[in-house]
């Protein structure tokens, strides 16, 4: 069983999913405590939200949950956020700082490599394959990669998170006018507070492929969970009301910058 789904595109607009999958093969859930089996720290519904917001747009989903391998950590496990609170590529906790596997189930060294192996590799390598055929179609592409996340997590930040958080690792993983892209629209959003390089700057994902000087650029949208769903907490359902608001400017945020891209393109003369 594949543990990705790939829908391809003909637009420069590449949407990752790194976290909205809940797969967990059993040998990993019977390791699995109580508090990881809420299995809280999904981005749920998210693929859902996105659906159909830009129609040529590629997806890459990973279907299997954050705890069994985390695709949007660097595969060494390098800390995105040095000396913070932060969560590793296999998570000893949840984003409460709550410990996940049941006593003395926690991942080994063998374990970490074997599900780099099975899910982590195999998600990056179609990924890449993604990037490298849009990328010969246009000779350009965007890699905007998908999250959301509980609005209050004090073992994380203070306060209230904003609505949408865009990340760039501080304009290092895309061109200026596509940050500006999806910040101009984010701060005209009515009804939505908006920052860029707040508390999430981007993931591995993001850092990783982002590379504008080889035509490829990355770029990451946290959304505050408390924009779609009902309640943060189980059975986080999705409230259709509020998610069919919010499908407004992320549709605005997706089509300039696919417009941006083609705008670029032309400028950059980089028509494959
Ligand atoms: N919902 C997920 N959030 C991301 C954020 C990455 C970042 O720090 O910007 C994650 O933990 O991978």
């Amino acid at each position: 069983m594949s543990v990705f789904e790939v829908r391809q595109g003909t637009s420069p607009v590449i949407l990752g999913f790194p976290h909205t999958g809940t797969d967990v093969p059993a040998e990993i859930w019977e390791r699995l405590n109580d508090t990881g089996r809420l299995l809280a720290d999904t981005d749920w519904h998210i693929h859902k939200l996105y659906e159909g917001l830009l129609p040529d747009v590629t997806v890459v989903r990973a279907t299997f949950h954050r705890y069994v391998i985390d695709a949007n950590r660097d595969p060494e496990n390098v800390s995105l956020y040095p000396g913070q609170n932060t969560t590793g590529l296999i998570p000893e906790t949840d984003f409460d700082g709550l410990p996940i596997w049941k006593d003395g189930a926690a991942p080994t060294e063998a374990d970490t490599a074997e599900r780099l192996r099975q899910f982590h590799a195999p998600y990056h390598a179609a990924f890449l394959a993604e990037i490298e055929r849009v990328k010969a179609i246009h000779g350009i592409a965007i890699v905007y990669d998908c999250h959301s996340i509980r609005s209050h997590i004090p073992f994380l930040f203070d306060g209230k998170l904003p609505d949408l958080n865009i990340g760039t690792d501080m304009g290092r993983t895309c061109a200026p006018e596509i940050e500006k892209a999806a910040v101009d629209i984010a701060a005209s959003a009515e009804g939505y507070t908006s920052i860029l390089n707040g508390r999430f700057k981007g993931g591995w994902t993001t850092r990783h492929y982002g590379r504008p000087e080889t035509g490829v650029h990355a770029i990451q949208m946290e959304l505050a969970q408390s924009t779609h769903l009902a309640a943060e907490e189980p059975p986080f359902a999705l409230d259709a009301s509020k998610a069919e608001r919010l499908r407004v400017p992320l549709r605005a945020i997706l089509q300039r910058i696919e417009n941006t891209a083609f705008d670029l393109k032309t400028l950059t003369g980089s028509e494959a």
